[in-house]
């Protein structure tokens, strides 16, 4: 027998112990589904008749009362309480952090992590699909960077919705039309998603989890380079190559399109027209490839997040999204309530505001913080903040996921 049959022999073995093993541990995950459904239910029961939560006021008041100006002193927490824990919850971001974590220490090689990651990425969407049906809503069409996070995160098995609009991302989970949603939040180079901001600030949605992805910008046209005089894209992919375009493409009119992807779909109609966007458009809306990796900054990075209808549970490390409004009459109400962080020990990682929509001149606070919503410190601090506040509501908490090394 020569090597080459007995090498494949033994790979053969192997495949099958394989597959006895997957179906093993499908068979668990299926165990792991039935025993969920069966805390869902119960945990439903307890929450309806006890109050657990010390801010067990209903998450989110309708707008029309905060424009009412209803909503002063009000401190929406989310719970494991009412409505939300209905819902059978299959992804489950702090378990896949651990398991992914756990496979990089057990890794001997020669498999390399990201090999590793990619296969139980994979094992962990057909184990997702096994408990439920799950979908995800992305800023569409296909081939956004939007896709391209969501597919990463979690994988082949579940079925992605492209929607034309961000609003229409937490518009699908709110109606619960989709079970997840994924969203830009924010650019290493071309700073925060406003549109995701100002949607985050009127949504009863919950932050579930986060992803970094890696942007690669390209241009993409069927015309020459002299020949191109108009250049499509979203705002942030025209931000993030903005230095590049000003130098080789100084003439070109830059028109600002709804995401990407649709970039590529209108340059593909028209003559001396192009796109900024990933190089799987070119693949997907037969167009060439002009240049690649013309974003300004080397490590252009978006962060996303994952939005549904709860978050998961604490883990050792976790960041909470916040927003309030500050009662403005109150001299260094916003110097205050920062100071109620600090306090609890929570670090504070990121702060934005935005015209809050009520009257000029007045702004939403969104600060993101260390610490989960379940636990102490932050429960504490969120009731201190209260004090300085109009309005307080925690968006959600979602395991840290930022790359080791930034
Ligand atoms: O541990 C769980 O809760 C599971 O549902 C199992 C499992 C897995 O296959 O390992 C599947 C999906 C979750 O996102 C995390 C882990």
């Amino acid at each position: 027998m020569s090597d080459l049959t007995s090498l494949r022999e033994r790979i053969d073995t192997l495949d099958s112990t394989l597959v006895d093993l997957l179906n093993e541990r499908a068979q668990v995950s299926l165990n792991i589904g039935a025993a969920k459904r069966k805390a869902t239910t119960t945990e439903y029961v307890y929450n309806l008749t006890t109050s657990i939560c010390p801010f067990s006021l209903p998450f989110m008041i309708p707008i029309e009362q905060r424009e009412a100006g209803e909503h002063f002193n009000n401190v929406h927490c989310i719970s494991d309480s009412t409505t939300e824990s209905k819902e059978l919850h299959v992804y489950m971001p702090g378990r896949e952090k651990e398991v992914y974590k756990k496979l990089e220490r057990l890794n001997q090689g020669p498999l390399n992590h990201s090999s590793l990651h990619a296969i139980f990425r994979e094992i962990m969407s057909a184990s997702i699909a096994l408990q439920k049906d799950v979908s995800i809503a992305y800023l569409g069409p296909p081939g956004t960077f939007s896709h391209q996070a969501a597919y990463e995160r979690l994988g082949d098995s579940v079925a992605y919705v492209p929607v034309d609009r961000i609003s229409a991302v937490f518009e699908a989970v709110e109606k619960k039309q989709t079970t997840y949603g994924l969203v830009p939040f924010e650019n290493s180079t071309f700073g925060t998603v406003v549109e995701t901001m100002d949607n985050f600030v009127k949504t009863s949605v919950r932050v579930r989890a986060e992803t970094y992805l890696s942007v690669h910008q390209c241009l993409l046209s069927n015309s020459k380079m002299e020949k191109i005089t108009k250049v499509y894209s979203h705002p942030q992919g025209l931000g993030q190559t903005q230095k590049w375009l000003s130098t080789h493409l100084p003439n070109a009119k830059l028109i600002p399109v709804k995401s990407t992807a649709e970039a590529a779909e209108q340059a593909a109609q028209e003559a001396d027209a192009a796109a900024v966007c990933s190089e799987l458009c070119s693949s997907l809306y037969g167009l060439e490839i002009i240049a690649r990796d013309i974003e300004d900054a080397a490590a252009n990075t978006t962060r996303f997040l994952m939005i549904g209808t709860s978050s998961d549970n604490a883990t050792k490390d976790d960041h909470t999204l916040i927003h309030f409004t500050v009662d403005h009459r109150q001299p260094g109400a916003l110097a205050d309530g920062l100071k109620v962080f600090k306090d609890y020990g929570l670090n504070l990682f990121k702060i934005d505001s935005r015209p809050s929509g009520l009257r000029p001149w007045h702004y939403v606070f969104m600060v993101e913080c260390s610490g989960h919503f379940q636990n102490e410190p932050l429960q504490k601090a969120v009731k201190d903040l209260e004090q300085y506040c109009l309005d307080v509501v925690v968006l959600g908490s979602f395991p840290n996921q930022r790359p080791q090394n930034e």
